[in-house]
């Protein structure tokens, strides 16, 4: 040792108190970021749980599997679809004279649910069927076929391994309510910014999207209002996630589009030779409805008068005719099960952006109308389709499937009325609704919903986050990095402090 550095030693007593705080302090550090970088990037054991829906709608069944990592469960967007299978045939309330059908049409799709979900998890894979509109007609109907379907769909579906939590309908109501939390849980919606520094200071709450379903046998409006919700029917109260929400919803039993087309040819009188003609199928156009199945639907009061059993329809193709049509449906109609439908329901101002999907979707997508387009050039692109020939059409869309390709005009302008006239959107906020039919890979609907609220998947409280969000992480990072830098520094400076002094000989 120098004198030079013995005079440091003696003239500099806290120097190695300092030195050895500065060392101790980058320990703390180093230590610090290793834990974080463990806490974040721990694998957790990935195991996966299954859910399965089936959603029995009055057009078609379809069966929903999804999957969620089982230690996440709580958290929002987690739970995925992992398959979609359409059910062969029509929607069960067909089956009603034939219950014992019903049950077996679902077995392809069954038995794939077996074969995705690994044969270990399939008794505790929950199942739950849900049926729609077409089910609520037929209990109108009689009661106890509806119920004898229901049974004999159940005694089915129990010969399969999985943990079959029943099979019931639906109100209205939980349809509007579960489609609603399918979309913003998709979305993202229901969770603030969960990262812990957001939380700390009040957390941000994002705006829910309304929801607007169109099916075969009823459509749902589901939003939240600016202002109060008035009757408690319509009035879903959830808390999610920390957050309460109050909700308007609204089910319009025979207004979905296939039964709102029964109604409109019912308004028609048939002439002598049977026939019936129609602006709202394209010109050429002609169908021949059997009468008793055509209109055997609690939503028309007594059947057309006539003696034929075959009524022919013949398509005039002209949009602003059928829209006049379309809206003699909205208002009051006497042969109809809902004699006021639209202006005789409360409903507050549309507020928000919203969702449109299913027959909403299926239709503005044909027509190249879902990508926010003015009212104008909506009526001009349906104007133009209405008024195409049945044989062009035929020609131009070869792979469409003929029924759907023949209602396009009649559910467009349906669909037009429906929302500006029916749920009171102007061509100021048409542009708010988004035409969808999948939120990231999942398909829009209520079956989501439902799973998730019959398996307690959504918490009422915000959960406490395990793990930090990534912002949160990079920002612990930076400060972690800055403060060892900052003790590098402090070191290196005082490190050259005694140098100096010890030059200076000080
Ligand atoms: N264009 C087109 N229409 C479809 C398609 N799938 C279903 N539809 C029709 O769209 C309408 C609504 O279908 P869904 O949403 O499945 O109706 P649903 O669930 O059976 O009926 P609800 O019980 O009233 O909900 C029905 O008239 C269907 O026939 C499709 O892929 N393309
Ligand atoms: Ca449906």
């Amino acid at each position: 040792m120098t004198e030079a550095q013995e005079g440091v030693k003696q003239k500099n007593p806290w120097h190695r108190p300092v030195i050895l705080l500065i060392a101790f302090l980058m320990v703390i550090g180093i230590v610090a970021l290793v834990a974080i970088a463990v806490v974040q990037n721990k694998q957790l054991p990935q195991k996966l749980k299954y859910g399965i829906v089936l959603d029995a709608g009055s057009s078609h069944t379809a069966l929903y599997i999804y999957q969620w990592p089982a230690e996440k469960q709580n958290d929002t967007g987690k739970v995925q679809q992992l398959e979609a299978c359409k059910v062969e045939g029509p929607g069960i309330s067909s089956y009603s004279k034939e219950v014992t059908k019903a049950g077996l049409a679902l077995n392809q799709c069954l038995d794939k649910a077996k074969e995705i979900i690994p044969e270990h998890q399939h008794t505790e894979t929950p199942l739950y069927l849900g049926a729609t509109a077409g089910m609520r007609l037929l209990r109108l109907q009689d009661e106890q076929q509806s119920q004898r379907l229901l049974n004999s769909v159940e005694k089915f579906i129990r010969l399969y391994p999985f943990n079959f939590q029943g099979a019931r309908i639906i109100r209205g109501q939980e349809e509007g309510g579960y489609g609603w939390i399918t979309i913003n849980y998709l979305l993202g919606n229901f969770l603030k910014d969960s990262g812990w520094i957001t939380q700390l200071s009040g957390g941000k709450d994002t705006e829910t999207f309304g929801a607007l379903d169109l099916g075969g046998a009823s459509t749902q409006i589901t939003f939240v209002p600016e202002g109060d919700v008035e009757p408690e029917e319509s009035t879903l109260y959830f808390r999610l996630y920390g957050t309460s929400y109050t909700v308007y919803t609204h089910s319009f039993l025979c207004y979905g589009k296939d039964q709102a087309l029964k109604l409109l040819l019912a308004q028609r009188k048939e002439s002598v030779s049977g026939t019936i003609t129609s602006p709202c199928f394209n010109k050429e156009y002609t169908r021949n409805l059997n009468v008793t199945a055509f209109y055997n639907t609690p939503c028309i009061l007594g059947l057309p008068n006539t003696t034929q059993d075959i009524i022919k329809v013949i398509g005039e193709g002209n949009a602003e005719e059928c829209r006049k049509h379309v809206r003699a449906l909205f208002s009051s109609t006497d042969y109809t099960l809902t004699s006021c439908p639209f202006n005789c329901v409360y409903q507050p101002q549309v507020q928000g952006e919203f969702v449109a999907f299913s027959a909403f979707y299926f239709v503005m997508n044909f027509l190249n109308l879902t990508g926010k387009e003015p009212l104008k050039q909506m009526k001009d692109t349906i104007d133009n389709f209405c008024a195409r020939s049945w044989n062009e059409v035929k020609d131009n869309f070869p792979k469409t499937r003929v029924k759907y390709l023949s209602e396009y005009c009649f559910s467009a302008n349906y669909i037009l009325i429906l929302l500006t006239e029916g749920y009171n959107f102007t061509s100021d906020n048409l542009n708010k609704i988004q035409f969808m039919r999948k939120i990231k890979g999942n398909d829009a609907g209520w079956t989501l919903g439902y799973m998730l609220n019959l398996t307690n998947m959504i918490p009422a409280e915000l959960p406490s986050p395990r793990s930090l969000t990534h912002t949160s992480y990079v920002t612990l990072m930076v400060i972690f990095s800055l403060f060892l830098l900052i003790l590098l520094l402090l070191t290196l400076l005082n490190s050259r402090g005694l140098l100096c002094r010890a030059q200076k000989g000080i």
